[in-house]
């Protein structure tokens, strides 16, 4: 079951594994949030990543299919994107993060993690989120557009 939770990541430290375009997506959203972001990756494939100042890219480094090897990858992230192009893989690291009390975002599956990022709606007094629990994220859109308007006309 889905819990909407409102979580600081102000300094917190999270990992980015894959540095392809959803990997780039998600890390542009958490950064406005003032997390401390490493990437670590095959290729960069997305490149507008390398031109982030804040964010730790290491380039160059496959990681495999082999538990302790994520476990010590792993060790010490607040929060973890598995963001691969290998659904496998994905779900292996986000299993090993679960079992070891991390938090987890897995790109390539519907549920095989313990967090998924919402469709988010804001100005500078609220945020909304909105989240279909994975059943289908693009539905998110049009609820995304109905709040806008909402936000839109509400009494400052
Ligand atoms: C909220 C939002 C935030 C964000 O990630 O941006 C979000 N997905 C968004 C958009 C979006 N996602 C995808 C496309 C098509 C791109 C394309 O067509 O190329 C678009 C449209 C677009 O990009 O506009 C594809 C997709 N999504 C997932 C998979 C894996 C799978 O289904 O197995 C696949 C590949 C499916 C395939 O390949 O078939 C899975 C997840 N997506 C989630 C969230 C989580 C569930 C949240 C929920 O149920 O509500 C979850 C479970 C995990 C997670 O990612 O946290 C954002 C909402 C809209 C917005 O905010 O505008
Ligand atoms: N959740 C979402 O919103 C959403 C939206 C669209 C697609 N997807 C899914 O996300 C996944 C990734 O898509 P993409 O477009 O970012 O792919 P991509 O090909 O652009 O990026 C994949 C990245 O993973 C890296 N990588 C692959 N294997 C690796 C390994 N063993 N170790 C380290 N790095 C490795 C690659 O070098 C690359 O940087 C796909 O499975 C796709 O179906 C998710």
């Amino acid at each position: 079951m889905w819990f909407p939770l409102f979580i600081n990541f102000e300094n917190k430290k999270v990992l980015v594994i894959g540095g392809g375009k959803i990997a780039a997506k998600k890390i542009g959203k958490i950064l406005e949030y003032g997390a401390n972001v490493t990437v670590v990756t095959e290729n960069v494939v997305e490149e507008g990543l390398l031109q982030l100042e804040n964010v730790k890219i290491e380039n160059n480094r496959k990681i495999e299919n082999d538990k302790s090897e994520i476990e010590k990858l792993v060790k010490g992230y607040f929060f973890v994107i598995v963001a691969t192009d290998n659904e496998e893989l994905n779900q292996n690291i986000a299993e090993i993060c679960d079992s070891n009390g991390i938090l987890v975002n897995n790109v390539s599956s519907k549920f095989k993690m313990n967090a998924m990022f919402g469709g988010i709606v804001k100005n500078d007094e609220f945020q909304i989120a909105v989240s279909t629990g994975g059943k289908n994220c693009r539905r998110s859109r049009a609820m995304k557009s109905e709040i806008q308007k909402i936000l839109d006309k509400i009494e400052k």
